[in-house]
C-alpha cells in the first residue's frame, strides 16, 4: 500500500480497532507524554511564573509568622523602635504577596496563553491531512469538544499542574527547614502531617474525583453531540414532531454530567476538608510539642541570650501560626495532581483524534506549510498529466479495496468520465487521487509519483470539487478567496471575478451585491447548481491542473444538466485536466474518456 510522504510521517489515530491491549497502553501513553510535552511552555518562559509563585508563598508565609511575631512581642512592650521594624516587614510582605501573586498569574498566563496559540496552529496542521476521511468516525459536537475545550484544558498543565507543584513545593520545604530550626519535633509533626493530608486526598482523588473527571471528558462530547444535533437538525425533527425525544437526549446527557461534575467536586471538598482538618491538627499538635522550649524568661535586654534548644513566647507563636499558612500553600498539591488527571484525559482525547507527529513529519510539514505556493495558472507541461495504474483505495481502518482496480492516462485539457452505480466507489476513487484515503497501485502526476508528495503538494495540483461543496456563511469573495496559492490576501478582484465569469456567475453576481453578494449558512441563498458553479470557480483560482469534478449535475434537473455541464467542462479550459464522476449518463460529445468503475468482490 503507498502513502504519501505526509501520511507515512503522521502516524495513524491510535485506537482499539487497530491494535492490540499492550500496545494500545504503551504507544497510546507515549502519544500522550509527547502531547502533553507540547503543551508545555519552555523552562525558560515558566521560569518567571515559578519564581514569582514561590515569592508569593514566601511572602504568605513570613506575612503571618512576623505577624504573630509582632502581636506577641508587642505585649511584652518592647522600645517603640524595635516593633517599627518588624511593622514595616509585615507591611511589605502584605504588599509583596499581592504584588508577586499577580506578577505570577500574569507570566505564567502570558507563556502558556502563547503556547496554547501555537497547540492550537500545530493541532490544525494535524488534523488537516486526516479530514475527511479518518475523522469521520468521530461524531461532530464530540470532535468540537475535543478541538476546543480538550486543547483549552490542556493550559492547566503549565498554570495548574507543573508551576503550583514547584512553587508550592519549595515553599513548603523552605518552611519545613526553618521550623526545623526552632523546633525539630515540631517540623518532623507538620512534615508527618502533611503526608498523611497528601496519602488521603490521593486517595479520595482516586476514589472519586479521577473516574468523574476522566468520565466528565466524554461527557462533554456526548452533551455538545446532542445539542448539535438537536440545533442542527430542528426543522426535520420539528417537521417529524421528534424535537421532544432529541430534547430528552440533551437533559439526559447534561444529568449525567452534571453528576459527574458534582462528584468530582464532592472529591475536591473532602480534599479540602482533609487539608482543613490537617492544619487544625498541625497548629495543636506544634504548639504542644514546642511548648516544652519555651523559655520563661524575656528575651529582650542587654546581653540576653535564650538557652540553646529553647524558644520564647513571640517565636512559639509564630511556630503556631506559620502551620496554616503552609497547609493553605500545601492545598495546591492536591488540586494540582487532580488538574493532571483532567489534563491526561483531555490530552488522551485529543491524542485519539490527531496523532503527535515524531521529528522528521513535524519538519516536513512545516516544510511543506512554508513551500511558496504555485502559480494561479496551471503551468503547460509536457507528457501525461494524470498516470494512473491498478488504482484502488480502501477506508481508513479497512484492508479491503472498495473498488476494482482502474487505470487511465490523460493528458493536458482531456477529461474523463468515472461512471458506475451508485456506491460503487467513485468518491472513494477520488479521495485517493486527492490524498483524503492512501491508494494502492501506480499514481503519477507529471511523472512524479504521488506516494512522494505531501499532502499540500497533491493537494496544490489536484482539487476535487465535492458533490455538497461547502460554502461559508459569507461573501463570494470569501468563499473563493481563501483557495488562491498565495491566501485570501493574494487573490485580486480581477482573479475573483475572472473565475466568476468562467462559470457563468458574473453576471447573476452582479445582480446581487457583486463579490459581497452574501450566499448564506451551508449556500442556503443560492441554488444547487450556483452552489456547485461557485465551488468550481473556486477550484479555476485555487490553480490546481487536475479537477475532480464529483456528481456537478445531481441538483440541477435533467434538462439543464448538459448546459451546466457544458458550463464546466469549458470552464476548465483546455489547460487543466479534468476527472467527472457521475453515476447519471452523460453525453458523449462532452466526454474524451471513460471509465466504469465497479465495486470490488466482497
Ligand atoms: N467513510 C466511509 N467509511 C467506510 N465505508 C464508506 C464510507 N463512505 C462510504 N462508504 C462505502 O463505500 C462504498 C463506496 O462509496 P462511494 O461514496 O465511493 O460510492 P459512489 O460510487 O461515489 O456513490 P454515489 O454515486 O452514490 O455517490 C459504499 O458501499 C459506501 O457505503
Amino acid at each position: 500500500m503507498q502513502r504519501s510522504r505526509l501520511r507515512a510521517a503522521v502516524p495513524a489515530p491510535v485506537v482499539a480497532e487497530d491494535l492490540g491491549a499492550a500496545e494500545i497502553s504503551e504507544a497510546f501513553r507515549s502519544q500522550v507524554r509527547r502531547q502533553l510535552a507540547a503543551a508545555r511552555p519552555s523552562w525558560r518562559s515558566m521560569a518567571p511564573g515559578i519564581a514569582f509563585g514561590a515569592l508569593s508563598g514566601l511572602s504568605a508565609v513570613l506575612l503571618i509568622g512576623l505577624s504573630a511575631y509582632l502581636i506577641t512581642r508587642a505585649a511584652e512592650q518592647p522600645p517603640i523602635l524595635y516593633l517599627g521594624l518588624l511593622v514595616v516587614g509585615v507591611r511589605a510582605f502584605a504588599l509583596s504577596r499581592a504584588v508577586f501573586r499577580y506578577l505570577e498569574r500574569l507570566s505564567s498566563h502570558d507563556a502558556a496563553f502563547r503556547a496554547l496559540g501555537e497547540l492550537r496552529g500545530s493541532l490544525f496542521a494535524r488534523l488537516e491531512p486526516l479530514a475527511p476521511a479518518r475523522l469521520g468516525r468521530h461524531r461532530r459536537g464530540d470532535l468540537l469538544t475535543r478541538v476546543v475545550e480538550d486543547v483549552d484544558a490542556l493550559v492547566d498543565w503549565p498554570v495548574r499542574v507543573i508551576q503550583p507543584l514547584v512553587s508550592s513545593g519549595v515553599v513548603v520545604l523552605l518552611t519545613l527547614a526553618a521550623t526545623a530550626y526552632f523546633s525539630p519535633a515540631a517540623a518532623v509533626v507538620l512534615a508527618a502531617l502533611l503526608a498523611v493530608v497528601l496519602l488521603c486526598g490521593t486517595a479520595i482523588s482516586a476514589s472519586l474525583t479521577e473516574k468523574a473527571e476522566r468520565r466528565t471528558a466524554g461527557l462533554r462530547g456526548r452533551l455538545a453531540d446532542a445539542v448539535a444535533d438537536l440545533v442542527a437538525d430542528l426543522d426535520v425533527l420539528v417537521a417529524f414532531d421528534a424535537a421532544g425525544s432529541q430534547l430528552e437526549k440533551v437533559r439526559s446527557a447534561d444529568a449525567q454530567l452534571r453528576r459527574e461534575a458534582l462528584r468530582a467536586s464532592a472529591g475536591t471538598g473532602l480534599v479540602a476538608a482533609a487539608l482543613a482538618a490537617g492544619s487544625g491538627a498541625a497548629v495543636v499538635l506544634v504548639v504542644t510539642l514546642a511548648l516544652p522550649q519555651l523559655s520563661a524568661s524575656t528575651p529582650l535586654g542587654p546581653g540576653f541570650a535564650l538557652p540553646p534548644g529553647s524558644i520564647d513566647g513571640p517565636v512559639l507563636a509564630m511556630l503556631a501560626l506559620v502551620p496554616l499558612t503552609v497547609f493553605e500553600l500545601f492545598a495546591a498539591i492536591p488540586l494540582a495532581w487532580t488538574a493532571r488527571r483532567r489534563v491526561l484525559a483531555s490530552a488522551a482525547r485529543i491524542v485519539e483524534i490527531a496523532p503527535v507527529p515524531t521529528g522528521p513529519a513535524g519538519d516536513e510539514l512545516q516544510g511543506a506549510d512554508s513551500a511558496s505556493p504555485a502559480s494561479a495558472r496551471p503551468v503547460r507541461a509536457p507528457g501525461a498529466v494524470l498516470e494512473v495504474n491498478d488504482f484502488t483505495v480502501s477506508w481508513h481502518g479497512s484492508c479491503t479495496p472498495v473498488s476494482r482496480p482502474v487505470s487511465f492516462r490523460l493528458e493536458q485539457g482531456e477529461n474523463l468520465l468515472l461512471t458506475g452505480p451508485s456506491g460503487a466507489g467513485k468518491t472513494a476513487v477520488a479521495y485517493g487521487l486527492v490524498g483524503f484515503l492512501s491508494h494502492s497501485g501506480t499514481y503519477r502526476i507529471h511523472g512524479k509519483d504521488a506516494a512522494g508528495l505531501s499532502e499540500q503538494e497533491l493537494r496544490r495540483m489536484v482539487c476535487l470539487i465535492e458533490q455538497d461543496a461547502h460554502l461559508f456563511d459569507g461573501t463570494l469573495r470569501a468563499n473563493l478567496a481563501f483557495a488562491h496559492p498565495h491566501g485570501p490576501e493574494g487573490a485580486s478582484d480581477e482573479e475573483i471575478i475572472e473565475s466568476l465569469r468562467a462559470v457563468g456567475l458574473w453576471d447573476w453576481a452582479c445582480s446581487r451585491a457583486g463579490l459581497e453578494t452574501r450566499v448564506g449558512m451551508f449556500g442556503e441563498l443560492v441554488s444547487g447548481g450556483q452552489a456547485q458553479r461557485i465551488a468550481v470557480a473556486r477550484g479555476l483560482l485555487s490553480g490546481a491542473q487536475v479537477l475532480i469534478l464529483d456528481e456537478p449535475t445531481a441538483h440541477v434537473d435533467p434538462a439543464a444538466a448538459e448546459s451546466l455541464l457544458l458550463q464546466l467542462l469549458s470552464a476548465a479550459g483546455d489547460s487543466r485536466t479534468v476527472v467527472l464522476l457521475s453515476h447519471l449518463p452523460v453525453p458523449e460529445h462532452l466526454i474524451q474518456h471513460r471509465r466504469r468503475i465497479t465495486p470490488a468482490p466482497a
